[in-house]
């Protein structure tokens, strides 16, 4: 299976005002231009069944998890926790998490340099441009990657290990693709990815109790973690309800943990309608990715969702997409499988499955069926 919306490596690029024919080979997304624009281009136009609504979506009250006493180990609260994380995993996969312990003044500094780097000049981000077929690095819309159902968004993805030998790996990404004067905000970044792994770690202990494995099981399974961050900009957009910042998909990692800023835009589809996650200044929103409902068995649900986009303010979010080493088989622990629930899903890799969501398939709601079905075929 191969996508059919991967276009050509841009062999010049300049800006969206060009003849019909040159503009798929050269678009480029200048949101400091496009964000005034009264009518958008058509590629970032999607199809009106994948449209926003026009009514306001209502509010998706979700669980909000206090790790205060957790992270402290009293432990009369663990099941209490454990088992609103088990109601909403079995329901959408989404919750909230406060008392988180990441420092303030961390989650401060990273928002100010997400701020700080969209508003570079396009030469300068494309310093650290994403080339395509690889997932870091930074990308105005996927104009090179896809034709049609653009997301009206930036981003800047960067790699982050657990191992030992790598504890600068983010640093010198953005010291060594954007220039020595980025290292301090690479320091920055370096220090919230530690947070993100940290934490996700902890939450992959709550998820083992909550599953009534082993406590340890998953959280020594992402111990070495080989993860994704992702800084999200979402500009105003004069055409919010003809466009999408990120479409309808179920994240392919493992666990999500989202820092939105204070402009709501995220949307979760539960019980046959879109409904929004209203943005929480002291909380991150965490969501199960497709990863783990396969380690789960297909008892935790990995749940569709969206971002819309404004027309009066930018929205900007960060991104920990939590992943496995790269080579670790992807397989449920025995107590999740049995005569009643046999397994659901083939043991994979992620980064056989990561390479399938940047090569063969545009992640989707479908993602892990689609690379079930891919997996097993290539296996027969
Ligand atoms: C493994 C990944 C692929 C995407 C980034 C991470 C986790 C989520 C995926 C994504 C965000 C799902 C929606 C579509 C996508 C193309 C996007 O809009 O960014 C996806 C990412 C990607 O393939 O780059
Ligand atoms: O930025 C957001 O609101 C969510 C982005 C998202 O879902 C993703 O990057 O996977
Ligand atoms: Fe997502």
């Amino acid at each position: 299976m191969t996508i059919d919306c991967i276009t050509k490596n841009p062999s010049t690029l300049s800006s969206f005002g060009e003849h019909k024919e040159d503009q798929q080979r050269s678009l480029v997304f200048d949101s400091s231009v496009l964000k005034q624009e009264a009518d958008i281009p058509q590629n970032f136009i999607w199809p009106e069944h994948e449209r926003p609504n026009t009514l306001k979506s209502k509010e998706l009250k979700v669980p909000v998890l206090d790790l205060g006493d957790f992270l402290s180990g009293h432990s009369s609260s663990f099941k209490e926790v454990a088992s609103l994380i088990d109601e909403a995993c079995k329901n959408h996969g989404f919750f909230l998490v406060v008392n988180h312990g990441v420092d303030a003044s961390l989650i401060y500094d990273a928002q100010r340099y997400t701020d700080l780097f969209f508003d570079l000049s396009l030469l300068e981000k494309q310093k650290a441009q994403r080339k395509v077929g690889e997932c870091f690095g930074y990308a105005s819309s996927f104009t090179g990657r896809f034709r049609s159902k653009l997301p009206w968004k930036e981003t800047l993805s960067f790699r982050f290990s657990s191992e030992e030998n790598s504890s600068n790996i983010v640093k010198d990404y953005f010291k060594n693709t954007l220039g020595k004067e980025f290292e301090p905000i690479g320091k920055v970044y370096q220090d919230y990815s530690n947070a993100m792994s940290t934490l996700s770690l902890q939450i992959m202990e709550l998820l083992g109790m909550s599953l009534g494995v082993n406590r340890a099981h998953f959280k020594d399974f992402f111990e070495e973690n080989d993860s994704i961050v992702r800084l999200n900009y979402y500009p105003a957009c004069q055409k919010p309800n003809l466009t999408l910042g990120t479409g309808p998909h179920c994240d392919p990692a493992s666990l999500t943990i989202l820092l939105q800023d204070n402009v709501t835009g995220l949307e979760v589809f539960v019980d046959n309608e879109w409904r929004s996650i209203v943005p929480n200044s002291n909380a991150f929103v965490v969501n199960i990715g497709d990863t783990f409902m396969a380690l789960s068995n297909g008892r935790y649900k990995s749940c569709l969702h969206r971002s819309l986009v404004s027309d009066k303010t930018a929205r900007k979010t960060i991104a920990f997409f939590l992943c496995p080493r790269g080579d670790k088989v992807v397989s449920p622990p025995e107590e999740l499988v049995d005569e009643k629930t046999p397994r659901v899903y083939p043991d994979f890799t992620w980064s056989t499955l990561l390479e399938f969501t940047q090569k063969h398939y545009r992640a989707d709601m479908n993602t892990l069926q689609a690379f079930s079905n891919w997996v097993q075929q290539k296996g027969t």
